[in-house]
């Protein structure tokens, strides 16, 4: 029997109320007084009423990572999200699917393209990932949009934005983080910079900033009644996560060359080691007095040592701590360390992540009912926090007919687009 880690919800009055509302349900559909479909619904409703984004409708246009990003943790916080396949796709790739529905549906059926308007016209937000310029190709664009429904928030997230020499270029990650002028500022003063992972531009300059971005016009509308159209562009998003480096400049913290400076991996006081099983510890001690318990529990004496902050003697500091973190392994390393402010913390795996006492404590990481794990959404929002689908995601098209139906198409209506190629309805497939 898998033990999943539940998110650990703090219960308040409202959230207790919300709760009685399920448990009466609950003890309605055990003794059998309401229909199945009754049942869901209730189900649904009382548990995603208690979020912050219950009632909110988006659609979602499938894209390749920093869109769907931005819709999971939409629907994370309760919002329905509706995602636009393309017909005649094999298999989404959207591997950020968690809570949504899918549509498939071709834009370029002039029959398909009314459906999405029809969809759009009674939903809050519409999220685009596509070059700048094919929405408004596909008669889609924020002046049709908006025109049919003023109150749409109309998110256009791209890579360089929608204008500018570059808007019509094709990119990735690590493109816009170049052009963000972080790139440069990172790796080892040894290598060439390189781009960590795909998380910067996609998900904290893209993805990310772009639910801020929407989650700020839906604010907005409640004062004016009025949507707006965002403009994403990862590029920007990139540099604005990266404002602290344009701001700490004049306090000197990046004066050195890249992989020189205090945060860059420059500092031995602030890097990673690796320990004698082969595993890899990260020290952060940077205030003095944390700086003075990495010492002890390295067993040196800071008299022994250059000061501190004497950037030309890091090197030789680097190599002094790197034999004394080879000498444990780190296991041996977290005893020492554990419940101390000498800030040296245990670089875990992915497959360690969860099981940590103190992630395993807050319910960091969530188990779906496929078992697949991933992080909990954040942050916690006490009163109404995010309570994640642990279903397993969408098929494409598995919901055309009953989002069709459920946004006003009769069914012979279906049958017609579905002859049309307009739409396509999936069918499950089992799961590999
Ligand atoms: C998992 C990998 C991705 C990792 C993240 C990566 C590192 C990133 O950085 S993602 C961020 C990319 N940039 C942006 O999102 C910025 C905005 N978008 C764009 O600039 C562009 O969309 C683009 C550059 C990303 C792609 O350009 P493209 O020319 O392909 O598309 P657009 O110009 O936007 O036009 C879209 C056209 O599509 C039409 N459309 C859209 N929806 C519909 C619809 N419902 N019906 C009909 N038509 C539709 C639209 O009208 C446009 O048509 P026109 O062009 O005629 O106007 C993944 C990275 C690569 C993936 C692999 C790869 O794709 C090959 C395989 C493909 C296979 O299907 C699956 C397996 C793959 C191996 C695949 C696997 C993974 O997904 C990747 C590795």
């Amino acid at each position: 029997m898998k033990v999943f880690h539940k998110p650990r919800l703090q219960l308040t009055e409202k959230s207790v109320r919300g709760y009685k509302v399920l448990v009466s349900i609950i003890s309605c559909i055990l003794n059998g007084t309401l229909s199945s479909s009754v049942k869901a619904v209730l189900l649904i409703a009382a548990s995603v009423s208690q979020m912050a984004l219950a009632g909110v409708r988006v659609i979602e246009l499938a894209g390749l990572a920093p869109a769907p990003f931005c819709g999971m943790i939409l629907a994370d916080f309760g919002a329905r999200v509706i995602r636009v396949d393309r017909t005649k796709a094999a298999v989404s790739m959207d591997s950020l699917a968690r809570g949504k529905q899918s549509v498939a549906l071709n834009l370029k059926n002039p029959r398909g393209a009314a459906v999405l308007r029809r969809l759009c016209v009674q939903s809050d937000v519409v999220i685009e990932p596509f070059r700048q310029g094919v929405m408004e190709k596909l008669g889609l664009g924020p002046e049709e949009l908006l025109k049919e429904n003023p109150r749409l928030v109309y998110a256009r997230l791209t890579g360089f934005g929608q204008n500018g020499c570059f808007a019509q270029s094709a990119g990735h990650d690590i493109n816009y983080l170049a052009m963000s002028g972080l790139l440069s500022m990172l790796g080892r003063s040894t290598e060439k910079p390189y781009a960590p992972l795909n998380l910067v531009a996609d998900f904290a300059g893209g993805g990310l900033t772009c639910t801020l971005g929407i989650v700020l016009a839906l604010l907005e509308r409640t004062r004016s009644g009025k949507g707006q159209v965002i403009d994403a562009s990862m590029v920007e998003g990139s540099a604005y996560v990266g404002s602290f480096v344009w701001k700490s400049r004049n306090l000197g913290l990046w004066n050195h060359p890249k992989g020189e400076n205090l945060l860059d991996s420059g500092a031995p006081f602030y890097d990673t080691y690796r320990t004698s099983d082969g595993k890899y510890v990260a020290v952060g001690a940077i205030e003095p007095q944390f700086y003075q318990q990495l010492l002890q529990g390295l067993g040196l004496d800071s008299a022994d040592l250059p000061p501190q902050l004497s950037s030309s003697d890091w090197p030789e500091m680097r190599k002094i701590f790197a034999a004394r973190f080879a000498s444990k392994t780190r296991a041996e390393w977290e005893q020492v360390f554990d419940g101390t402010d000498a800030c040296v913390t245990p670089v875990l795996s992915l497959d360690e992540v969860a099981s940590h006492p103190h992630n395993q404590e807050r319910g960091s990481f969530v188990q779906d009912t496929q078992g697949e794990e991933s992080p909990r959404p954040a942050p916690i929002l006490s009163r109404t926090p995010a309570a994640p689908s642990l279903a397993r995601d969408p098929f494409i098209g598995e919901h055309t007919r009953v989002v069709l139906e459920e946004y006003g198409y009769m069914p012979a209506e279906v049958e017609q687009l579905l002859e049309a190629g307009a739409v396509e309805c999936g069918r499950a497939k089992a799961r590999l």
